[in-house]
């Protein structure tokens, strides 16, 4: 046990004493890299856990805790159970298919990384912050590559993030002069999980290499690119920093489409729903209303019409993915359906040949 919280076990939360957990350290598609605090093993699923798979959250993530029978002279182990989340950042693959996708699973905390020069966008940010309480973890905002912004720019940049992550810590850092890299390091005690989110580009590999001191994710400037340009790196992996935090890197998210989130509109527009709740009439759609304090705060600038703007889009977005997945799952229901009477069908004809 006392090798897995070197690893992140939370033994006051989980009271289980099993030496066949293990912690999925990285995937690499069906693959798995998993260890025990002591030991690393190659690992897969069992036909049976596969088998008993109905959807994409199903499967292992970067973060998960899983059962595992271990084949220790090999240094191989067969993947039999997943242990039940505390969080999981999810969003929508990319792609046309209808599908969620785990990004990492039981992290304390998520960094929303985002880079303080010309692409700082808080539109994303509230994207972002939105999955982040969806997750079940406690967002930190990271600005990164401070020597590139002046002071009076760093002010300003901050000024406009905290309008959106109301109440959510803020670290400014630079991992060309170390700069806030103290201060990030308060929200990595050891023993705590956290995960690297934000665009490709933000320099969530370098922190990571900032943090272990040593270059062992590759970044942007030596990666190898595919045919078409795009970089080829999209496997998620955790590190262990030298201090006992766990780091999960997620690299190669082009934007962030969002899965589920509807029930984190509230922690995320905080300012809004506060606004909302002192409109004249609680069904009040900040319309055309009496006594919409929604509409006074757009009109005395308390709340930005941007804002208003993005929180409105978000929440059609996430209605629109509710109706979508509800399509699907119905889908999905009508298929298992005709399968089983396939199945049956063909059991009828067994029987009949005999
Ligand atoms: N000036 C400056 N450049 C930085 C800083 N952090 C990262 N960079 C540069 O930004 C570029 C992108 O950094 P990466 O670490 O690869 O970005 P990433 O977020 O991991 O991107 P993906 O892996 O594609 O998701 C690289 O050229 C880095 O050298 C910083 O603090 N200051
Ligand atoms: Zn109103």
């Amino acid at each position: 046990m006392s090798n897995l919280i070197k690893i992140g076990w939370d033994c006051s939360i989980q009271d289980i004493d099993d030496e066949n957990i293990v912690r999925i350290m990285a995937v690499q598609k069906n693959s798995y890299h998993v260890s025990d605090g002591e030991h690393d093993y190659a690992a897969h699923l069992s036909g049976k856990f596969l088998n008993q798979v109905t959807h994409s959250l199903d499967l292992p993530a970067v973060g998960d805790w899983v059962l595992v029978q271990k084949l220790e002279s090999e240094q191989k182990a067969v993947i039999q159970e997943l242990v039940p989340r505390n969080s999981q950042f999810v969003r929508q693959a990319a792609g046309p298919k209808v599908e969620a996708q785990i990004v990492a699973a039981n992290m304390d905390t998520v960094f929303i990384v985002n880079s303080l020069n010309h692409d700082l966008n808080v539109r994303r940010m509230e994207r972002y912050l939105l999955a982040a309480y969806e997750s079940g973890a406690s967002p930190i905002i990271v600005l990164t590559k401070k020597d590139e912004c002046s002071v009076d720019e760093v002010k300003a940049a901050i000024a406009r993030v905290e309008e959106v992550a109301i109440g959510v810590p803020t670290v400014a850092i630079s991992n060309v002069t170390r700069e806030g890299i103290d201060e990030l390091l308060e929200y990595l005690p050891a023993g705590r999980t956290a995960a690297l989110l934000g665009s490709s580009g933000v320099g969530k590999s370098t922190l990571v290499n900032t943090l272990l001191d040593e270059a062992v994710q590759e970044t942007k400037d030596i990666r190898e690119t595919d045919s078409k340009g795009r970089h080829t790196t999209t496997h998620r992996e955790m590190f262990i920093l030298p201090y006992g935090a766990m780091l999960i890197d997620t690299p190669g998210m082009r934007e962030l489409q969002l899965w589920d989130g509807e029930s984190s509109m509230d922690s995320t527009f905080s300012d809004i729903e506060a606004f909302e709740k002192e409109c004249k009439f609680n069904d009040c759609k900040h319309d055309t209303e009496p006594g919409c304090r929604v509409q006074e705060a757009l009109e005395n600038g308390d709340l930005s019409y941007e804002r208003f703007q993005s929180y409105l889009k978000l929440q059609r977005e996430l209605a629109f993915e509710r109706r979508k997945q509800d399509q699907r799952a119905y889908l999905e229901e009508k298929n298992r359906w005709k399968k089983l009477k396939r199945q049956r069908h063909a059991g009828y004809k067994l029987r009949k040949k005999r």
